[in-house]
């Protein structure tokens, strides 16, 4: 429900402005109302969220015309960046405050480029850019086709892959650095030997005398470090992760472990407490306090002590019911332990106890990318023997703590990537339905 809202806020929309059947979009048909009584409750408590801070400026720019030229009379320069990203509401919130009497100058400098257009999923549209010359009238237009940033052969790779882009005003960049380096483009067969190459290719690089933090790996989503990584631990070199945790501390990841760790060792606790309400399974703090309390009188671990407070009366039934599932579960999938693969057993337990559920109702735009790195996690235990080899290694990478002070090479999406700049750049996973990414091509944006 936040993300529709959110996302009419971007589009400018207010309840009374929803068009009719958008607004039975949501909750079998309950999305306006919702809108209406979340926009009374934040009145109501005097608050605003992140769209309300344009979304309210419009209106009372529109609605008060004094309102509106006394914020023109003091904002009488407007410089915009990253144009290209604007979303509708920032746009008529721009046009309103750039509107000044025709007999007044108006100053509107925006910088921007349609070529780099990556925020459309958040709303953002490239068509403000495109049509920029016939909003503001008058306005001159600036190609920046100098660039300073790339040598040539990599302007002329991406200029002509950028070529085939449909919606572009069109530029020709340059380049007076020369034309550098050859891109160096190899097919490989999948990600574990990109990642042997790129670590080959690194190490071949420092030998040369390259510095580690002048290297970057870009990947399109979350779940491609994890190979990465790796390889890296595994050649001692020292990287880190931009944008988010590397891929074993992710806490999805850290949830699966949870589960898989208690499975193979009944006694521990640490598992136990993560994972004994998640999903939440009305077993709150309540109950963990007097499992808690139980396992230490009795000298015992936290499992164990839960299967004895389900044969007494001291848990409120439901409780009590919700915690002898969590115990029948794992026995359930303990006797699959002979039965299943270790990959196969985790994509069950992962569905049975409904963490894959969760993330698919979670409508966090997080959340997508939190079930591709699930379904990363159960491709990766393919690489081992079986289950305990798979956590013995999941223990040494998460022992190898970030060395503090040195060079280290950078991993990170494209995204967490803009207007970065490094000497040496890998570009793996471009295969279809990765790069680009397959919603992006069936959503558009
Ligand atoms: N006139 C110049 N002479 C030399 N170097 C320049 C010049 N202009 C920009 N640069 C260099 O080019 C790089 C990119 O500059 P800048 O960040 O201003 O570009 P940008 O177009 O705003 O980038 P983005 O598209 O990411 O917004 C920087 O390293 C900057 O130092």
């Amino acid at each position: 429900m936040a993300g529709l809202i959110d996302r009419w806020k971007n589009r400018a929309l207010t309840p009374q402005t929803v068009p009719q059947a958008e607004g039975m979009s949501f909750a079998e048909g309950k999305g306006l109302s919702l809108y209406r009584q979340y926009q009374e409750r934040l009145l109501q408590i005097n608050a605003c969220d992140f769209g309300d801070l344009i979304l309210h400026m419009i209106t009372l720019m529109q609605n008060h015309r004094d309102i509106l030229a006394s914020i023109q009379r003091r904002a009488r320069f407007l410089l915009v960046d990253e144009y290209q990203d604007t979303n509708v509401a920032q746009y008529l919130w721009l046009r309103l405050l750039a509107q000044r009497p025709e007999t007044e100058p108006r100053h509107i400098c925006c910088v921007g480029d349609d070529d780099q257009s990556i925020y459309g999923w958040r709303g953002a549209e490239v068509g403000n850019i495109l049509r920029f010359d016939q909003d503001f009238p008058g306005a001159k237009v600036i190609r920046l086709e100098q660039n300073y940033r790339s040598t040539g052969h990599i302007l002329g790779a991406a200029s002509s892959l950028i070529a085939a882009n449909a919606s572009r005003l069109g530029k020709s960049l340059w380049t007076e650095a020369g034309a550098g380096e050859k891109i160096d483009l190899r097919g490989l067969w999948d990600a574990n030997e990109e990642a042997r190459t790129v670590g080959d290719l690194v190490e071949d690089r420092q030998r040369q005398g390259d510095s580690l933090s002048e290297m970057a790996i870009l990947v399109r989503a979350g779940f491609q470090t994890r190979e990465f990584e790796e390889r890296m631990i595994t050649l001692g070199i020292p990287y880190r992760v931009i944008g988010g945790p590397r891929f074993y501390e992710r806490a999805e990841i850290r949830d699966a472990l949870a589960y898989l760790r208690l499975l193979v060792q009944p006694d521990d606790d640490l598992a136990f407490e993560r994972i004994i309400n998640l999903p939440k399974r009305g077993l709150g703090t309540a109950a963990l306090q007097m499992i808690n309390r139980l396992a230490r009188a009795e000298g015992t671990s936290m499992s164990r002590a839960a299967a004895q407070l389900i044969g007494s009366e001291d848990l409120r039934p439901q409780a009590r019911r919700a915690l002898a599932h969590f115990l029948e579960d794992f026995k359930r999938w303990r006797e699959q332990i002979d039965q299943l693969d270790h990959p196969s057993l985790t994509e069950l337990i992962l569905e049975d106890s409904g963490i894959v559920e969760m993330w698919q109702k979670d409508k966090s735009p997080d959340a997508s990318g939190r079930l591709e790195n699930l379904r990363e996690l159960v491709g990766a235990m393919r690489e081992f023997d079986s289950l305990n080899g798979f956590l013995e290694h999941i223990s040494l990478v998460m022992d190898n703590q970030e060395a503090s002070g040195l060079e280290k090479l950078t991993i990170m999406t494209l995204h967490a990537a803009k207007g970065l700049e490094f000497d040496t750049v890998f570009l793996p996973g471009w295969e279809e339905g990765v790069f680009p990414n397959q919603r992006s091509m069936d959503e558009g944006g």
